[in-house]
């Protein structure tokens, strides 16, 4: 019985169309389904993006975009799925950390070309095109990017929304907008500059030249290069290891180290010294100091 709901939630139109057709009939698989789907046994399966609870404890969200055959190019669709999905993640409280990766060999390729290619200046000015884009860098909880493969224009980009990038020593870079008449949309022109310099994200934005994992690692794009088969256990293992702090605390932080993207020194450093104050508000720094002292591991209980 579990097989065959299992196969039907893995297609989302399939199972919607069981569901129709069984609703004035055979309810108790409809049920089950339903059940399956409450106590996080099943994940719903988007069209264009998988979900899955992973780590030892079940509490790292990961999301994979799964547009293989375009190399995960980000069309509107998909976009919308991975927003749905990191919605779906930041509810669970359960889940303490988000990987994205991508299914196939392109983390992504960027906006999908052929999506974009007839849209008029009215049209993406007031179609709301790019709506979806920044819910990855809203996300409260952290999020890391481990980078499978391409990772160009759009992609790069959503890389650099996440908090922490790994890359797979096979992944390749790169703003290649300006070789098909447009440039970066989703931060490409503002993000690279802060952790590369401007001589570095100029070479970047105006050649569209590609570059290597090794050279993200080395300007500071990625912090990390792993091999192929490496990538997502490392990734996980670095997912547990923030999991296992408070989360409530791990989101301070997070809103921390993001405020030195936005401000001046003298704000950022103000900002961090009422974030430190803040946590003394929580029984979880109560508990993290009393734990050290009495040489033994922290129990958080995210208050
Ligand atoms: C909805 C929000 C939009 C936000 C916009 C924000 C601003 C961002 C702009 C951009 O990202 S512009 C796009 C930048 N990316 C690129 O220019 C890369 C384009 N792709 C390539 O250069 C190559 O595909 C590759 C990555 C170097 C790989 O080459 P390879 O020869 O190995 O594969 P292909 O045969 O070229 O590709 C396979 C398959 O995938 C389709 N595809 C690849 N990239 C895209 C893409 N960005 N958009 C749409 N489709 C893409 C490609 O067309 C092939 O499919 P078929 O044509 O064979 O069906």
């Amino acid at each position: 019985m579990a097989g065959v709901i299992r196969k039907l939630v893995q297609n989302p139109v399939t199972f919607s169309k069981y569901l129709t057709a069984h609703s004035a009939g055979i309810n108790s698989n409809v049920a089950a389904a339903q059940r399956l789907f409450s106590t996080g046994a099943i994940q719903f399966q988007r069209e264009f993006v998988l979900t899955e609870k992973t780590g030892s404890k079940k509490n790292i969200g990961l999301i994979t975009l799964n547009r293989p055959k375009a190399l995960n190019a980000l069309c509107d669709g998909l976009m919308k799925d991975l927003s749905d999905a990191v919605d779906e993640f930041e509810k669970d409280r359960e889940i303490a950390t988000l990987i994205i990766t991508g299914q196939g060999k392109a983390f992504a390729a960027g906006a999908d070309i052929k999506e974009m290619q007839g849209l008029t200046f009215a049209e993406v000015v007031t179609g709301g095109f790019l709506s979806h884009w920044l819910r990855v860098s809203q996300c409260r909880k952290p999020v890391i990017a481990a980078v499978n493969g391409y990772a160009l224009g759009g992609g790069c980009e959503l890389m650099m929304m996440c908090d922490i990038a790994y890359a797979s020593e096979t992944a390749k870079f790169g703003q290649p907008e300006i070789l098909i008449g447009t440039i970066p949309g989703a931060g490409g022109t503002q993000r690279i500059i802060k952790v590369a310099g401007k001589s570095k994200a100029m070479e970047i934005c105006l050649s569209g030249n590609q570059f290597s994992a090794a050279e993200a690692e080395k300007m500071g794009l990625v912090s990390k290069v792993l091999p192929p088969d490496q990538l997502l256990p490392e990734s996980i293992k670095l997912a547990e290891k923030i999991g296992n702090n408070s989360k409530i605390v791990v989101g301070l932080c997070k809103e921390a180290v993001n405020r030195a993207y936005e401000t001046t020194l003298t704000e950022g450093l103000n900002f961090e010294r009422r974030i430190f104050h803040s946590t003394f508000a929580t029984e979880d720094r109560q508990e993290g100091m009393s734990a050290f002292i009495e040489k033994r591991p922290p129990n958080f209980q995210d208050k």
